[in-house]
């Protein structure tokens, strides 16, 4: 199917060098526990919230599924329905604060219900509390090695198909989860969109967390010369499902401005997008692109 957003990276409409409003600003990466009681991990998030926005952040991001244990045996049961927000106590809350601290807040992912389907959906306040969007991940994590992890997503959630980028006074922000970062496609989609910045609520395994967390986030952030920021829940070693953690941001020029470890903590940390100017200046890509030889057609 084809995206709702039409792409001409060549667009002479489209300043890749415009910035927004603000140009620097503190973003949080609230690694959280994951509890099975759901009530708890809406208070740890709202704790973590208040004090990322008291210590300074303008953005807060949250964590794939940081209200649902990771597994299909859970997804349906913690699932809500953001068309009826009253009745989502995960809207409310979010709302709420993001309004009573005047932040961003990309609201990690959890189990939507909508319409008879499921799906891992992200959604997005702003500092007036209104929802902003909602991205419902496209790629669905389903991968079985042998001995190691074997995990299918797409045995409970239905894939979304719209990708997501908004302008906000902190930039235009790009919107993908997880197991999207292997995509390249989806990220110069976004940066052919003018994005500034890539939110990745992840939760990726011990096993394939090693070997491409940081590598895939680097990649994304390097081709496409913009900020690309992820992040996990805590490691839950009693869990049936084992994360990775090491939430992140990466500069413009492939470069980890800060990290974590696997416990719970939140990374506070400075975007500042004159960066991304001095990188695309010294290294101009978009100039460099062959386009005459190879071209990136949104069909
Ligand atoms: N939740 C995921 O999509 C996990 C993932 O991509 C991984 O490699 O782990």
């Amino acid at each position: 199917m084809a995206s709702n957003i039409t792409v001409n990276p060549s667009s002479p409409a489209l300043d890749h060098f415009a910035l927004p409003n603000l140009t620097k600003f503190k973003i949080a990466l609230c690694q959280l526990t994951v509890y099975s009681e759901k009530k708890k991990n809406l208070e740890l998030a709202h704790r973590a919230i208040e004090s990322a926005a008291d210590q300074g952040a303008k953005l807060v991001l949250l964590p794939e599924m940081w209200n649902c244990p990771c597994s299909n045996d859970y997804f349906a049961k913690y699932a809500e329905d953001f068309d009826d927000e009253n009745a989502s106590p995960t809207y409310s809350m979010l709302s709420e604060i993001a309004s009573e601290k005047g932040i961003i807040i990309v609201g990690g992912s959890i189990p939507e219900q909508n319409n008879g389907c499921l799906y891992n959906t992200c959604c997005v306040f702003g500092s007036d509390g209104k929802l902003k969007a909602k991205y419902r991940k496209i790629h669905l994590f389903d991968i079985d090695i042998p001995g190691d992890i074997s995990f299918k997503e797409s045995d409970t959630f239905t894939a979304g198909h719209e990708p997501t980028i908004l302008e906000t006074d902190l930039g235009r922000i790009g919107i993908a989860i997880c197991h999207d970062l292997c995509f390249p496609e989806l990220a110069m989609l976004y940066a052919a969109k003018g994005a500034h910045l890539l939110c990745y609520p992840g939760a990726f395994n011990v096993s394939t967390g090693e070997l491409l967390w940081e590598l895939l986030q680097r990649g994304r952030a390097l081709d496409n010369q913009l900020y690309v920021a992820t992040c996990s829940p805590s490691r839950d070693s009693n869990g049936s499902y084992t994360i990775w953690g090491h939430s992140t941001l990466v500069g413009p020029a492939g470069e980890i401005i800060a990290t974590s470890g696997h416990d719970e903590t939140t990374v506070i940390a400075e975007i500042d997008y004159s960066l991304m100017q001095l990188q695309r200046k010294a290294l101009p890509l978009e100039k460099q692109r062959r386009d005459d030889i190879y071209q990136f057609v949104d069909l």
